[in-house]
């Protein structure tokens, strides 16, 4: 598939020196939604920044729909939404008079069919003559949300979408997103719920320190996900793990207490029984076994913590 957002090598240093981004390259397909994650101050809102063209980069560039970010802004300008992290609406203003002026601003012409189906679309259109003020904090994102699609864009930034929401409104907002891509927006949104990634995400990056350390595929993290520990502990320490055992694999810790065997829970076999009765012929005593399931959460925690190390 094409890649509606190209970003190459940019980078971005703040007043005083401080490298906010350095030498980030992403490729983003059209129609796919892309989850970022990253710790506070890890430089996804200065990457979304300079892809709006709120930040200017200090070296790189970035093209949407073909069009460069630097050279062409107010094309590639028109092909973007922001929905950005901070609440920033007029608390007076009508809500569906706030969404037909994030269209005027882009100098497109009024269209009110699409304003009534961007509200019907996002459960606002009972609320379009309410003033933002009366809004609960859910609704008043849908606002944000609303009025990013206004012009039509083609790519959708999202940062932070969720953030403070509850559980059952953080679902609802899922539910609109994937409504959104099947509309054919391409969605690009930053959180720090590691689940947001897990439920609606068609790949995952991680960002820190300002630099991309993976972009996968989310079903191939997932496929490791579906990696299991076995941890059999055994009643007296041993220095190696026994020759007659070599043919299942194993990991011995590092008190030399517990082989640790990692299998593939949606394998046909696991091969736990031969290995808990090749065990027991090695002469081995068990203490007890326990298991343990690898999570997103310890991929993304051993990625970000190895970079700071
Ligand atoms: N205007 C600025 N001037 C100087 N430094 C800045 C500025 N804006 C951001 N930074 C710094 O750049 C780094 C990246 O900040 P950024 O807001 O992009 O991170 P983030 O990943 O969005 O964090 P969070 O998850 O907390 O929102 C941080 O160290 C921040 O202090």
């Amino acid at each position: 598939m094409a890649a509606i957002l190209t970003i190459s090598d940019l980078r971005k240093s703040y007043e005083g020196g401080f490298e906010a981004l350095k030498g980030v390259s992403l490729d983003i397909d059209e129609g796919e939604i892309l989850a970022l994650l990253g710790p506070n101050g890890a430089g996804k809102t200065t990457l979304i920044s300079t892809v709006c063209g709120i930040t200017t980069p200090t070296s790189g560039s970035v093209k949407v729909g073909g069009h460069c970010i630097l050279t062409d802004f107010r094309a590639a300008r028109a092909l973007i939404g922001l929905v950005p992290q901070e609440i920033n609406l007029e608390p007076f203003e009508k809500v569906i008079n706030s969404v037909r002026f994030s269209r005027g601003l882009f100098g497109k012409p009024r269209n009110e069919p699409l304003i009534e189906d961007i509200l019907k679309k996002l459960s606002l259109w009972d609320k379009r003559n309410a003033q933002v003020k009366e809004l609960s904090g859910g609704m008043k994102r849908r606002v944000l949300i609303a009025k990013a699609l206004a012009h039509e864009p083609r790519v959708l930034f999202l940062d932070e979408p969720t953030a403070g929401v509850d559980v059952e409104l953080r679902k609802d907002m899922w539910d609109v997103v994937r409504e959104l891509k099947g509309n054919g927006v391409t969605i690009i949104l930053t959180t720090h719920y590691i689940e947001e990634a897990e439920a609606i995400a068609d790949r995952v990056g991680v960002i820190a320190d300002g630099q991309i350390l993976l972009v996968k595929d989310k079903d191939e993290l997932m496929a490791q996900l579906g990696k299991k520990q076995l941890c059999v502990h055994l009643s007296a320490p041993i220095t190696e793990v026994p020759a007659s055992l070599a043919e299942h694999d194993l990991a011995l810790s590092e008190a030399g207490d517990a082989l640790i065997y990692t299998y593939d829970t949606k394998a046909d076999r696991t091969g736990i029984t031969a290995l808990l009765n090749d065990v027991a012929s090695a002469g081995l005593v068990l203490a007890d076994v326990s298991t343990r399931q690898s999570s997103l959460e310890d991929i993304f925690v051993g990625l970000v913590s190895g970079e700071k190390s």
